[in-house]
């Protein structure tokens, strides 16, 4: 049955041979010719054995590497913690990413604006459908349309369910309110520009702009541009976030270093700056007149929003700053200081020519991640390092079960946020949803061997909504009479994730609990620190290294 392989076998390495096999009246040149082939032939598989021994090397790093995953739900701060490692881990590669996160800051202020625009105008149709029939000035006045409120955060009134789960804003009518007038108008019209550079950007970023849903993370490559509606053809005014979406893979990064004019050739290795040191000190931006990226030297890119943006802060700011948006916005609920990516109040330095993001503004910069990205780190003591930053949407999570495999450690971001409802479905409490997700976490067998790390984020706006006089027992009616102060608050909710720790881990393990702000870099730092030695201890103890 197989007895012809043999002969296949030698008739190959006879053509093969055959090939470098000197004729028998070979010329000098023909020998030449064929030296070089020879030659030619054995550097080639040379650099194939290399290839194989290359891989084979990296796989066993691999294998010996530490693998942590982030996880948590949507918001939660899991890339701005993975920021915050690569701040302490490769310093560098942050400050190289410096041009890009200045352009994703601009365009969350720009869906900021956005965001404010559409509510000006909803409430101008509304007023003016309302007032057909009466003069123009003012053309409007306060109207008591609910608007499209991200966030519920304001004046609620909950029902009885253990986390509160129905929210609904005061909406008084205040007839001392100063009412739109012509000049929001002019101002929005000014302001509509911003919205056309949105949309260039996104062509420049999505081929299949236009498109519905988010694309499936499984394979590399693009980024979604998500607007509250998806509907990015018309230059109407949209209500919704205008969240920027990217999708596991970096392609979107090289888009946007075009765009800034600091795409780099991957082989170019003459950066001044020093190499990347495990754990090294915070980072100090560039001044923006010593940088290489000064915007001021440079020729814009047709899709860098930073020209329109200079020319139009005083508007943003005073659109923003303005009494009767100011009394609007309150009205129909509508905190965005709250929103993630929130930078209305720094349009004026935003705005500056050769603005330059520093660190503060990239850890508050908001960027949704899709599908699950790897990054890669090398410590100064030789251990490498895989992280793994997931999207927490609801959507997203089945896509993490593959990475529960060979993990040794997970951080759980779970912010304090007990008056805040998700985004893609405002029925449900924030916090009611962290601790649904954690109970699936510890109990999941997959992750038995897993230590996990429990991060509760985001203490600076606890601490901002209790010192507002915000009642903990209002959305978690078990909370009771309990002093409504940092100290008690964090301790109920870190025993609460103790017990189901304890309860539902499939095998004892230890339970560890930071407080985190993951936009107090300094402070992050310094948790991370010790989170990665006891990362390390426990990964070498199981590799019985130590
Ligand atoms: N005030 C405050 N904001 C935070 C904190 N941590 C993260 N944020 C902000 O929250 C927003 C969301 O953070 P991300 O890191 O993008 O959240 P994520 O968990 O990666 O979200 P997905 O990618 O959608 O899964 C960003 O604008 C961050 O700047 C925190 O501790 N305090
Ligand atoms: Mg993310």
């Amino acid at each position: 049955m197989i007895t012809d392989s043999p002969r296949i076998t030698r008739t190959d390495s006879d053509s093969w041979s055959a090939i470098f096999r000197p004729s028998p009246n070979e010329s000098l040149q023909e020998k030449q010719d064929r030296i070089a082939r020879q030659q030619e032939a054995a550097r080639i598989s040379k650099e194939i054995d290399d290839a194989i021994e290359k891989s084979r090397k990296q796989l066993e790093k691999r294998k010996s590497a530490v693998k942590v995953l982030l996880l948590g739900q949507a918001e939660s701060g899991k890339s701005t913690m993975l920021r915050n490692f690569q701040l302490a881990f490769c310093p560098t590669y942050f400050r190289r990413e410096i041009p890009i996160w200045k352009v994703i800051i601009q365009l969350n202020l720009i869906g900021s604006v956005k965001r404010l625009l559409a509510i000006i105008e909803d409430e101008l149709d509304t007023s003016s459908s309302r007032s057909n029939n009466r003069s123009d000035q003012p053309i409007a006045g306060p109207s008591s349309r609910p608007a499209t409120a991200s966030r519920a955060s304001a004046s609620p009134h909950v029902s009885t369910s253990s986390l509160s789960k129905h929210v609904s804003f005061d909406l008084k009518h205040h007839s001392t309110d100063p009412p739109l007038t012509q000049a929001h108008s002019a101002l929005r019209l000014r302001l509509l520009p911003l919205l056309s550079v949105e949309i260039n950007l996104a062509r420049q970023l999505l081929p299949e702009f236009g498109g519905e849903s988010p694309p499936l993370p499984s394979s590399t490559g693009w980024t979604k541009w998500a607007s509250g509606t998806g509907d990015y053809s018309s230059h109407t005014l949209l209500s919704g976030h205008g969240e920027i979406c990217v999708r596991a893979g970096g392609a979107w990064k090289s888009v946007l270093e075009r765009v800034t004019g600091t795409l780099r050739n991957p082989s170019d290795n003459s950066e001044d700056d020093p190499p990347d040191h495990f754990l090294s000190q915070p980072i100090q931006p560039r001044s923006p007149s010593s940088g290489k990226f000064n915007t001021r030297s440079m020729r814009h890119h047709p899709s860098d929003p930073t020209p329109l943006l200079e020319a139009l802060a005083s508007d943003i700011h005073a659109l923003w700053t303005d009494p009767a948006v100011k009394a609007l916005l309150k009205r129909r609920g509508v905190q965005m200081e709250h929103s993630a990516g929130f930078f209305l109040n720094d349009v004026t330095r935003i705005g500056q020519p050769g603005w330059r993001p520093g660190i503060d503004d990239i850890v508050r910069a908001r960027l949704r991640t899709f599908g699950v990205e790897e990054y890669r780190f090398s410590a100064e003591n030789g251990s490498d390092w895989y992280i793994y930053d997931v999207g927490g949407s609801r959507g997203s999570r089945s896509q993490w079960v593959p990475y529960f495999d060979d993990v040794q450690a997970i951080i759980f971001l779970a912010p304090l946020v007990f008056n805040q409802m998700l985004d893609e479905d405002k029925m449900i409490n924030r916090l009611e949803d962290s601790i649904s997700l954690w109970r699936e976490v510890c109990g999941s067998s997959l992750l038995a061997h897993a230590n996990i790390i429990l991060f509760l984020n985001k203490m600076d706006i606890l601490e901002s909504t209790l010192k507002a006089g915000v009642q903990v027992k209002t959305f978690v009616p078990t909370y009771g009479s309990n002093p409504n102060n940092m100290e008690h608050v964090v301790r109920y909710f870190r025993d609460k994730f103790r017990a189901y720790h304890k309860r539902l881990s499939p095998k004892q393990r230890s339970f560890f609990c930071h407080g985190t702000s993951a936009i107090d870099t300094q402070a992050t730092q310094v948790v991370l620190s010790g989170v990665r030695e006891g990362i390390l201890r426990g990964h070498l103890e199981k590799l019985s290294v130590i």
